[in-house]
């Protein structure tokens, strides 16, 4: 294991001591919440009783390997916690996520959750958010006037960068489990996320976008000098 996945799994140990049996738990996706179902499904096979809410298709397919059990939204609305990674952390706790392309479900998820724990390497903790690409879910009719819409809604919240179609290794475009599409926008710096935030989320063919403000409660880094625990004041 790299050093930086041992880093992701330390801070994905480190979460397990917030599950209690009986828990209903959202279950994120990426490298890093990988860790974290792989630990959980070592405490079920010793009895911890959970139910897990998978944020995306390849995550329910983990969970269900690893003999976790797996519900849906509709059958468990309310969740009491929600485990996922992030690509950046920044001031608050506002976070970008949507690097693994599941931002829409993942937003859903963590929203009908009591409390959300985010788990990451100490790289991804950030004096401002931007640098990492920001992922906007969209419609995939009519993506090039939602590229002027979004680029003129950015404008006005002091955002200026290149949006990029995401496509897979393969080169075919990706396609979220929703069956939309994602732009990934270059802003270098997001000078004031909650503006931003506002003005994607007006754009008609923005599903959503990969800002996630005031919705983790506490995150959980894990650098060379340990684990660091922060809650959202
Ligand atoms: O869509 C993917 C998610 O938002 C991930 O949680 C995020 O990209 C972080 O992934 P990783 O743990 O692989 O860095």
């Amino acid at each position: 294991m790299t050093d930086a996945e041992a880093l992701k799994r330390q801070a994905a140990a480190r979460a397990l001591e917030y599950v209690r049996s009986g828990m209903k738990l959202g279950l994120g996706t990426g490298s890093t919440a990988k860790h974290f179902v792989e630990l959980l499904a070592e405490r079920v096979q010793q009895g911890l009783e959970v139910v897990g809410v998978p944020t995306s298709e390849v995550t329910r397919a983990q969970a269900e390997s690893l003999g976790v059990p797996v519900a849906t939204l509709e059958e468990h609305p309310v969740l009491d916690l929600c485990i996922d990674g992030a690509d950046e952390v920044g001031p608050d706790l506002t976070l970008v996520k949507g690097g693994g392309g599941a931002l829409l479900r993942e937003k859903i998820v963590a929203s009908a959750a009591q409390q959300m724990i985010v788990i990451a390497d100490g790289s991804k903790m950030v004096a401002q958010l931007g640098a990492f690409p920001l992922p906007i879910e969209v419609v995939d009719f009519g993506v090039a006037a939602t590229r002027r819409a979004i680029d003129r809604a950015a404008k006005a919240a002091g955002c200026h960068g290149l949006l990029t179609l995401r496509r897979r290794p393969d080169g075919h475009v990706f396609v979220t489990d929703q069956g939309h599409v994602i732009l990934d926008a270059a802003y270098g710096v997001i000078p004031d996320p909650a503006a931003l935030a506002l003005n994607l989320s007006q754009v008609p063919g923005v599903v959503e976008h990969g800002l996630f403000i005031n919705l983790a409660s506490r995150v959980i880094l894990a650098g060379a000098n340990g684990v660091t625990v922060l809650d959202r004041a």
